[in-house]
């Protein structure tokens, strides 16, 4: 199942920037994972905005919702989720 994501992060003012450089590296060692392991197909940056969009290709539900927990820096994210289906007008045959 496909899933659009958008993840808005809010690292708190008195972090220590050692922590939140570790906490980014570890993110961006399991995202790169997910992406190797094709789970993560598209990482966007929003222009402007600490804050991304997504595209998960994951078993369902609840995958997505574990993996998304697993998250380093899921304390710190606001997280807006909207599953999707095949649009009946789209000429790709494949999902991308
Ligand atoms: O910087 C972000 O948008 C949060 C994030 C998700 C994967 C990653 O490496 O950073």
């Amino acid at each position: 199942m496909l899933f659009h994501v958008r993840m808005d992060v809010q690292l708190p003012a008195a972090m220590p920037a050692g922590q939140a450089a570790q906490l980014k590296a570890d993110e961006k060692a399991l995202a790169q994972r997910l992406q190797e392991e094709g789970k993560w197909r598209h990482l966007w940056r929003i222009a402007g905005q600490y804050a991304n969009v997504s595209i998960f290709d994951v078993g369902g539900n609840e995958e997505l919702h574990a993996l998304l927990m697993s998250l380093p820096l899921f304390p710190y994210m606001k997280i807006d989720v909207t599953p999707l289906c095949r649009h009946p007008s789209s000429i790709r045959t494949n999902d991308f």
